[in-house]
């Protein structure tokens, strides 16, 4: 389970030692002079053939540079876009629609280079009647084609093209991205300086717009989870044009105008605020993470744990270097050095690429889906230098959550609201499956694991009304008829072909990234799953007691309520400076649909026989109600993650019992 995470320790939370043999260490290209020796882009161009490739990343599927080789037609010639059979324009066509389709809706297509080993290069009639078939492949799919960036070898020209899908008047591609990194790093400066299109004064101008509750803007540091989004339009101009009188944002005029909107989940760098940023990472589902780094400050605070974070989650990861203005060049260059060593470390095994030109830019963000590969960028948020290329970066980024509209559809909420005149209304995002207007989903688990039907009463995207979400997009929804009060985090609302239940016990393997002294059975931490945040107390594990660095198949049970999890779904484990992160591999305790909405009924049934208000109807079970032998010792978890000394939680009876008496189970 843990060959996924790229991940082997908690090699992170201690200082890096230099690599050693983690990644290959490639001759820098003549011309860039970057910190020691991170790789530069050129190493990773198609061009230079798939043995040398630093990142071992020969295409994973065995296809060639415009993923020709899967069938019986032969398209590995760079000539083949000359003048193609109708067979070939055919193979062509197919495979492009392919790429689309993983690439939800891009793909960077390059003409002039072959994959039977020739040279590289067309001339100008060859290149011409080459984009003239590329032309005519987008037309029949619905799509533009963008020039990305052109360049010779020894067969004349070669071209990248960004082939982008049409997209309804409506729609846009939305891609999610966090941004973390230490207190002052500059990431809401970044952020205000992204999306109003105004430079910083280095004295936190640009993040004044981003600011969200009054402490806030007195502290200066960021304590929420909060959102912005930058739109980028057809052709990769940004679209963002803040209001002259106030500097508001208009969301609806920005993603009408938009053919890719970025989502920036922008989380807080202090500490203090772990618990937030934690959330952000796991329930708000980025795409891709920035990690911001302060060129003067360096690899300090928490930058670590974010990154970890990521890597845990399997999020890949660029980095942006702010505030290259004000740092003296050998401080920069120690930043760098440091930065390279960290992401090389055996904790890490990324590839450090420094992105200098807009060819690098093409170059990494083609091969960022790769994971190891990490871009790092140097900018200034006050000069403005390099914004550019950071732009067009992120305009090249697409969405890694590929979507099926036939499949039940799965929404996870991760806020809640009450907005007057509308009623409730629940945010959050749609994980599969296809959402529309009046559909009926099942929202759940309530404390005592029962799902209610609830038809969608409107949907917005970025606050613009639609009609249907899918898979991949984040939306808010009005529900009627229920109150705010019983929606929490971490609930779904899902398609009742699923038949969700909810679960009160799971078992995962999991990995500790740190703890001061060891963890053993009746040790409670805070479990982040998706939008899910609960305390959990570990019932048993295959091991007496967990360290640092230890690996073990533990057997979880929330607390307060059951909820709806999924195996293979990340978590994270923590309590104060306490971490583990692991993958859930069996649901063992599922709430009966039947029991629950019998015991529902009869908890009714008695309030009515009490008068109580039904306020109160929302009552957690007790657990013995539920399940065997499980007490929560006395109510709640105590402070700062102990271990339940005493009689509350008689783990000893309750694990057999459970795992041989989980009826329901997943
Ligand atoms: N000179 C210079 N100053 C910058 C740059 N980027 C940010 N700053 C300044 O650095 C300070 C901190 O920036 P913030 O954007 O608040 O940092 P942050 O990472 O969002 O901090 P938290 O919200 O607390 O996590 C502000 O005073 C900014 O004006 C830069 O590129 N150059």
């Amino acid at each position: 389970m843990y060959g996924c995470l790229p991940f082997d320790g908690s090699a992170l939370f201690a200082v890096p030692e230099m690599a050693s043999g983690t990644a290959a260490e490639p001759a820098v290209c003549p011309g860039s002079e970057p910190a020691e020796s991170i790789v530069p882009a050129c190493m990773f161009a198609p061009d230079r053939g798939g043995s040398d490739d630093p990142a071992g990343g020969e295409d994973e599927d065995g296809e060639g540079t415009n993923g020709e080789a899967l069938d019986h037609i032969d398209l590995s010639s760079k000539l083949v876009l000359v003048s193609p059979t109708g067979e070939q324009y055919d193979s062509l066509l197919r495979h492009l629609r392919e790429r689309l389709d993983e690439g939800c809706g891009e793909t960077i297509y390059v003409v002039g280079m072959g994959s039977d080993g020739g040279d590289y290069g067309l001339n100008e009639k060859d290149t011409e009647a080459s984009v003239a078939t590329v032309r005519s492949l987008c037309e029949q799919i619905e799509a533009d084609l963008i020039l990305l960036r052109e360049r010779t070898d020894a067969g004349g020209k070669i071209q990248d093209y960004l082939i982008r899908r049409h997209v309804g008047e409506q729609d846009f591609l939305e891609v999610r991205v966090a941004v973390v990194g230490n207190v002052d790093a500059g990431k809401s400066t970044l952020l205000g300086v992204l999306t109003h299109g105004e430079l910083d004064n280095g004295r936190g101008f640009a993040r004044q717009k981003l600011f969200r509750h009054k402490h806030e803007m007195e502290s200066g540091r960021t304590s929420s989870v909060g959102n912005d989004i930058l739109g980028f339009d057809q052709d990769g101009q940004v679209v963002n044009k803040p209001d002259s009188h106030g500097g508001g944002l208009d969301w609806s005029k920005i993603c009408e105008k938009s053919s890719k909107v970025i989502t920036f989940i922008d989380l807080a760098g202090h500490e203090k605020y772990l618990k937030t940023t934690v959330f952000g990472m796991t329930g708000h589902l980025p795409d891709f993470c920035m990690l911001m780094v302060g060129s003067n400050a360096g690899i300090v605070g928490m930058t670590k744990e974010h990154l970890g974070l990521a890597l845990a989650l399997n999020v890949p990861v660029f980095v942006v270097v702010t505030k290259i203005d004000m740092c003296p060049a050998n401080i920069l260059q120690e930043t760098l050095k440091l930065l390279q060593r960290l992401l090389k470390s055996p904790g890490c095994r990324k590839i450090p690429v420094l992105v200098q030109n807009k060819d690098d830019v093409v170059v990494t963000a083609s091969n960022f889906n790769s994971e190891r590969m990490c871009p790092i960028f140097q900018i200034s948020n006050v000069t403005g230098e390099n914004m550019d290329l950071l732009k067009m970066f992120l305009n090249l980024l697409s969405p890694r959550t590929t979507y099926n509209n036939d499949e039940p559809a799965e929404f996870q909420i991760d806020d809640t609201y009450s907005v007057p005149g509308v009623g409730t209304v629940v945010s959050g995002t749609t994980l599969r499956g296809l959402i529309r207007l009046n559909d009926t989903l099942l929202l759940g688990p309530d404390p005592l694991g029962v799902f209610i039907p609830i038809t969608v009463k409107s949907i917005h995207r970025k606050r613009m009304p639609v009609k249907e979400v899918h898979g991949g997009q984040t939306a808010s929804f009005a529900l009627k008829k229920i109150k705010r009060a019983s929606i929490r985090k971490g609930m779904v609302m899902v398609s009742p072909k699923l038949q969700p239940q909810a679960t009160w016990e799971f078992e995962a393997e999991i990995l500790v990234l740190h703890h001061p002294t060891t963890i053993s059975p009746r040790y409670q931490a805070m479990v982040h799953c998706g939008s899910i945040r609960q305390t959990a107390t570990i019932l048993s594990m295959n091991k007496d007691c967990l360290r640092t660095g230890d690996k073990a198949t533990v057997h979880f049970r929330f607390i307060k309520t059951p909820e709806y999890l999924h195996c293979d779904q990340k978590l994270v484990f923590r309590e104060g400076r306490t971490k583990a992160v692991g993958t859930i591999t069996k649901l063992l305790q599922s709430v009966s649909t039947q029991a629950a909405k019998a015991q529902q009924s009869k908890s009714q049934a008695n309030k009515k026989a009490f008068g109580e208000d039904s306020g109160s109807a929302a009552r957690p079970p007790s657990p013995t109600a539920m399940q065997p032998a499980v007490k929560s010792g006395g109510g709640g978890r105590r402070r700062g993650g102990q271990r339940h000394r005493g009689k509350g939680l008689n783990v000893g009876t309750v694990s057999p019992a459970v795992s041989a008496g989980a009826t329901g189970t997943a």
